[in-house]
């Protein structure tokens, strides 16, 4: 691979400081500006060969125009809806994300709010605050013998899964990707949706926000699961379409739901946050030291790997230059056995993978497709 010249970087929100000296001592300029608006972020952006980011920069097709210079765009973290890859690809500008960096916070996270809600912890706590104490109103269930559905079995799913387990829960999922006999390994029972809906007493989403996600639980899904069905949504809000929500909330269908991502955030639209029974979080899925500091680093060194010519770790749109049916590579991911079994990918105008055999969507998350980690 040949290397990238990179002499100065913008970043743009509170990205880990180890980020700043990984870069710094590999010789790369680095300039801290945070709280830019879109039009000072076009202004400024043809100043910098790189751009890293987390989840608020909206990168969007008229910066990515504007940025002459532009050679990378890094998110220290997972999702990468916030960047325009498309535009970015036809720039010829490298997308790069740490996909596995915040994985355990956000699993972490995950399992508190299935905890709280199972308790009511947040209400009782806040009712302590007010002076109160009402031991009847907050009586709780156990999750010992409950059903925990998971639907996306990637790396956030997988780590959910082993954490519920230890509270005893009976844990099933669905995941068009991820290998049914992979994820019995992990003690995931693989159904289809229509199975899995009637079965659950909890149900949390891990999948990337695509066409195919968006509103996966719907009227129609909350109708075919328990009565007082509890959810939780720490992926990316629409995967749980808000207005089904908050009917199924008013109806009783749904009897809690534990939100830590939104359609538009922060939300303008109060009405789930403001349901009592409701706990929410302002996207703090990835919110650990831990988490930030591994991030932080695994971008800067991921770009210090690409500008010495070592590599191209963690890249998402390097994936949409490639030729439709080429071969992958090979590894035990499953989507990397169907490259080599179909040779048949097509690129989605969205930028997601779509195999012409199957129809299944592959989020361009660069992980699964050159880490070649899988699902092991
Ligand atoms: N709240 C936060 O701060 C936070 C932190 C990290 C990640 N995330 C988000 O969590 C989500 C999961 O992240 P991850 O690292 O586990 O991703 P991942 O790529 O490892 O796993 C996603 C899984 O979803 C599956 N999937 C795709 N389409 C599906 C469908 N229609 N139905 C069911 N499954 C489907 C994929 O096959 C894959 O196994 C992403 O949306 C990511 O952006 C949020
Ligand atoms: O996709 C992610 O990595 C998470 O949503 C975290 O986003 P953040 O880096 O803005 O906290």
């Amino acid at each position: 691979m040949a290397p990238i010249v990179i002499k100065s970087i913008l970043i743009s929100e509170s990205v880990d400081p180890c980020c700043k000296k990984v870069l710094e001592e590999n010789g790369i300029q680095v300039t801290e500006k945070l709280n830019l608006t879109k039009e000072d972020l076009i202004s400024e952006i043809k100043n910098y060969d790189g751009l890293v980011v987390r989840s608020s920069t909206k990168v969007t097709a008229d910066i990515i125009n504007a940025a002459s210079n532009l050679k990378i765009i890094g998110r220290a973290g997972t999702g990468v809806d916030n960047v325009d890859v498309d535009a970015a690809t036809k720039h010829g500008v490298i997308v790069m994300n740490t996909p596995s960096g915040n994985t355990i916070s956000a699993a972490e996270l995950t399992c508190i709010l299935i905890t709280s809600l199972s308790r009511h912890v947040p209400q009782a706590a806040m009712s302590m605050k007010a002076g109160k104490w009402d031991r009847k109103k907050f009586m709780g269930a156990e999750l010992f013998g409950k059903t925990l559905g998971i639907v996306g079995l990637g790396r956030i799913g997988k780590e959910v899964a082993s954490r519920m387990q230890s509270f005893g829960m009976k844990t099933i999922g669905y995941d068009p990707i991820t290998p049914r006999e992979v994820t019995a390994g992990w003690g995931v029972e693989q159904m289809t949706l229509e199975e899995l809906w009637p079965q659950c007493d909890f149900i949390t989403v891990h999948t990337p926000l695509m066409p195919s996600t968006t509103g996966l639980l719907n009227d129609a899904s909350f109708a075919k699961c328990k009565k007082g069905v509890r959810v939780v949504n720490c992926a990316r809000g629409g995967i749980i379409d808000e207005d089904s929500l908050l009917r199924a909330l008013e109806s009783g269908q749904c009897a809690g739901a534990g939100l830590d991502v939104f359609v538009e955030e922060p939300p303008k639209n109060r009405a789930l946050v403001d349901h009592p029974n409701v706990i929410s979080c302002p996207h703090l899925g990835a919110s650990t030291s831990e988490a930030q500091a591994r991030c932080g680093q695994d971008i800067a060194l991921q770009i210090v790997d690409m500008v010495k010519g070592k590599g191209l770790v963690g890249a998402v749109s390097a994936l949409v230059s490639l030729p439709v049916g080429m071969e992958m590579g090979y590894g035990h991911c499953n989507g990397i056995e169907m490259s080599n079994e179909t040779g048949a990918f097509s690129i989605h105008h969205s930028g997601l993978l779509v195999c012409s055999r199957t129809g299944v969507e592959f989020p361009d998350s660069g992980w699964c497709l050159w880490g070649g980690e899988g699902f092991g």
